[in-house]
């Protein structure tokens, strides 16, 4: 069913769910998802809603414009329409670990992901043969210390080249620039392999094994440039037990990395992640 989707931000004040539902029922709009949160620290109110579009009154072009002038403007409203009837189109980071971008392309390959995956890059060559295997072009880019610019332009110039929509990186392990991060603000999607703000950095598990922790976990965020201190998207912990090794931990917690990356890329592709001053809301 072809639909659109409104994620809305504003001040918080009375009067804004009645207005945005009334100027969908005077197009014979029909409500199919609403969810709203206050965050009655900073004031401030959140809502998302989806409506059919065939029986909508509006045409797709006049939505936004009209929106705005009937309802927008009245609340000071920041807001994005979105509609699902094309498939975004989803770039896959991977470095040396396979497992998250392999669950990536099984779930993707089993219908899971209503998305189009039009190219992975990496900075190893070893994922090649499964890739392509997937029927998916691969680019392997060399990455070092004196090239990692230049390897960035020319990796942009790929995702344009594939009208990407957005970018996962499946344990993707090189920081990414300003510059480059700025090519997708809240669209780079990252695994981190521990329970955030807990052991960022390249090790997780070994320093989690070294501080003796009884739980670890997974955590998926929005790319920011502060390492691994993007808004938070999902997270899941597993326990650990003292004896087992680093590779346990290793072996434990790639299981809940999988899920953890896959609910998080879901959420992004149902437009249910809204973002707000480095923390997001989910609604589902
Ligand atoms: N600007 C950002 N870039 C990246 C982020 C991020 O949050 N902001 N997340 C990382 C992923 N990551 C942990 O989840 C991570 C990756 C790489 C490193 C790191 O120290 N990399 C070294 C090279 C290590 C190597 O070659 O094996 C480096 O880039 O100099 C730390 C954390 C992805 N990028």
């Amino acid at each position: 069913m072809k639909k659109a989707i409104l994620i809305i931000q504003c001040k918080d004040q009375k009067g804004i769910v009645a207005s945005v539902s009334e100027f969908l029922y005077s197009y014979q709009g029909n409500i199919l998802e609403i969810d709203q949160h206050v965050d009655q620290e900073i004031g401030m109110f959140f809502m998302r809603v989806s409506w059919e579009l065939d029986t909508f009154g509006l045409k797709r072009e006049e939505i936004e414009p009209i929106f705005e002038a009937k309802v927008g403007k009245k609340f000071d409203m920041e807001f994005e329409l979105f509609f699902n009837f094309r498939k975004p189109r989803m770039a896959v980071f991977v470095s040396k670990l396979s497992h998250c971008l392999i669950d990536i392309l099984s779930r993707h390959y089993s219908g899971q992901f209503d998305v189009d995956i039009p190219v992975v890059i990496s900075n190893h060559a070893d994922h090649k043969k499964v890739v392509e295997a997937f029927g998916i072009p691969f680019h392997y880019f060399a990455v070092d210390k004196a090239n990692r610019m230049d390897v960035e332009e020319k990796q942009l110039e790929l995702l344009n080249q594939y009208r990407t929509d957005f970018v996962v990186l499946a344990r993707y392990m090189q920081i990414l620039s300003e510059d480059f991060i700025r090519n997708y603000p809240n669209k780079i999607i990252n695994i981190h392999h521990s329970f955030l703000p807990a052991f960022v950095g390249a090790k997780p598990y070994h320093a989690a094994y070294e501080r003796g922790v009884k739980i670890i976990g997974a955590t998926a965020h929005y790319v920011t440039e502060e390492l691994d201190a993007g808004p938070i998207i999902e997270q899941e912990v597993a326990r650990v037990r003292h004896h087992n090794s680093p590779a346990d931990l290793v072996q434990i917690g790639q299981d809940v990395e999988k899920v953890v990356l896959s609910k998080a890329i879901k959420y992004h592709l149902e437009r249910k992640i809204l973002a707000y001053r480095n923390k997001t809301i989910i609604f589902y």
